[in-house]
């Protein structure tokens, strides 16, 4: 039994066939004849026929490029064709990380928009032609042919032919193999990004991630919010915390929610502020831009470096290699982007680019940051990332160990409270234990007796601090108390006493006051 699209088609060749044979012997019918006849075939054409025809072709033009509505179309038809049709074709598409279904040659589905039926047929034509060219061609021209009603014909054209070629390009979009790209001096390279960390694996208070998930959403489907208040589409997050308490993870899952690239900015191996434009100006839309350890990139801190210099603080891992080599080989080569270049190219022309940016810094220490950086409006949402607290400990179980409950769950609820201890060290002690036994016991008594150990050395630590605190009071109080002393003695002597006791006394004093 021939399907509705090729009882369409069919139809629609006899009428063509009608069509020509009038063409062709009209000339022997008198002129008012002719006319009237005319419009006599149309009326009953139109009646017999009422359907409208589009062919969207997969390759036009000279070059026989790929025609990108066919491209959409096939894509878009994929879904509907799965449930439908009754023989697929099934491709892997360069840059996609998933099999691409389409419907076969003469495959047929329906569909519904706004309640307005249309179908869809795939053909394809054999070309007799014998061309040479220098780009390769098929002898099969592929294309697909949409059916309406001629009642239909404005809503189709117009917002039903636009929803198929956005919602194509959506499904493209999300299918895309995602890219980490990575700076080297003013260049970009690129590998496949496939971290597997999603909001689901996240350990963070439930409603706080909601709330991030929400406000991302909210932001990828505000584009035209932005357009209507004249703003570049484009929004800043500062992520802030101690070590390994999930910043980067957060970032992998931001770009795995919303499917955008990612593209980290080295900062220190950028030479100077035209760099910085010439790199910012050939990301993409739909990416998040990355600025890792802003503190360290910029010289925004000078504190913290003097601090760290002073300390030999062991925190040399957040260096870069690129700021290590940069050290190796001198002064000579340091970065001279500044706050006000990096500033500018925040708020300037390049953000309106087009499509839609993510821009996050991420920091271990924000009070050090210059609060010109982070106002609201430059990052405008803050996300503080701290110490595991039992929420996340509940989803770093799940995730590792896969328990949902335990008696030990309560002990370990009152030992987060009272130590400080991150999510990567919590997730460490899980992953560590589950290589050596299978049993969910062994892991958890074992992260419960880590955090017995650090309790204690907090409260060891804690009890030294109070006891110096307690030692340093009872030095000042004493060394207050000889100075009360000798100001007592400096007054008693009076104006008796010679220039060099007064002097011996105020050496006295202050030496006893340090
Ligand atoms: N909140 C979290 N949820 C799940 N896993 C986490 C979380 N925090 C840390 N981890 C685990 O610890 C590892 C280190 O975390 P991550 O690199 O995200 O920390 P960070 O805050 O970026 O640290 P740093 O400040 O040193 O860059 C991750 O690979 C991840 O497995
Ligand atoms: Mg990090």
């Amino acid at each position: 039994m021939a399907s509705v699209g090729e009882l369409f088609t069919q139809i629609g060749s006899v009428m063509a066939g009608i069509m020509f044979m009038w063409a062709m012997f009209q000339q022997y019918f008198p002129y008012e004849l002719r006319t009237s006849l005319e419009n006599y075939t149309h009326k009953i054409f139109s009646l017999m026929y009422p359907y409208v025809q589009i062919r969207f072709y997969e390759f036009s033009g000279e070059r026989f490029m790929r025609n990108e509505a066919f491209s959409s179309i096939e894509t878009y038809l994929a879904s509907i064709s799965s449930m439908q049709a009754k023989k697929l074709k099934a491709n892997i598409v360069k840059n996609s990380k998933s099999l691409a279904l389409s419907m076969d040659d003469y495959e047929e589905v329906a569909d519904e928009f706004n309640g307005v039926k249309v179908w869809w047929v795939a053909g394809k034509k054999i070309s007799n032609a014998q061309t040479i060219s220098f780009y390769p061609t098929s002898d099969e021209k592929r294309f697909y042919t949409l059916l309406f009603h001629k009642k239909q014909r404005e809503m189709v054209i117009g917002p039903y032919l636009s929803h198929v070629f956005k919602e194509g390009k959506a499904i493209t979009f999300r299918n895309r193999q995602r890219k980490l790209y990575t700076n080297s001096g003013s260049y970009w390279s690129h590998v496949v990004f496939e971290h597997p960390a999603t909001f689901k694996t996240l350990g963070m208070d439930p409603v706080k991630k909601q709330e991030i998930v929400d406000d991302l959403v909210r932001f990828s489907n505000a584009q035209d919010y932005y357009a209507k208040i004249g703003r570049a589409w484009k929004r800043g997050y500062l992520l802030y915390g101690p070590p390994g308490t999930g910043k980067s993870t957060l970032i992998a899952a931001m770009a795995d929610l919303l499917k955008y690239n990612i593209y980290d900015l080295e900062l220190t191996a950028v030479k100077d502020n035209t760099e910085l434009r010439k790199l910012l100006i050939e990301t993409s839309s739909k990416s998040i831009i990355v600025i890792e350890d802003i503190d360290c990139s910029l010289d925004l801190t000078g504190q913290r470096k003097k601090k760290k210099e002073e300390d030999g603080d062991d925190d040399d891992e957040k260096e870069s290699v690129a700021k290590k080599l940069m050290k190796d080989e001198g002064e000579a080569k340091t970065s001279k982007v500044t706050l006000s270049g990096l500033l500018n190219f925040i708020d300037g022309l390049w953000s309106a680019c087009g499509g839609e940016r993510l821009i996050v810094f991420t920091t271990n220490c924000v009070e050090k940051l210059d609060p010109a950086l982070i106002r609201r409006g430059r990052m405008d949402k803050h996300i503080e990332l701290s110490y595991c607290c039992f929420e996340s400990f509940k989803v770093l179980a799940k995730n590792y160990v896969d328990v949902e409950s335990h008696c030990l769950f309560d002990k370990i609820r009152l030992l987060l409270e009272e130590v400080n201890i991150s999510p990567a060290d919590v997730a460490e002690n899980l992953m560590v234990k589950s290589s050596v036994a299978d049993n969910v016991d062994i892991w958890l008594e074992g992260l419960v007796r880590v955090l017995e150990t650090a309790k204690e050395e907090e409260r060891v630590k804690a009890g030294g601090e109070e006891e110096n605190g307690t030692r340093q009071l009872a030095e000042k109080v004493k060394a207050k108390g000889i100075q009360e002393e000798v100001s007592a003695v400096t007054e008693e002597s009076g104006s008796t006493k010679n220039e060099s006791n007064v002097e011996n006394g105020s050496l006295a004093k202050e030496d006893l006051v340090h």
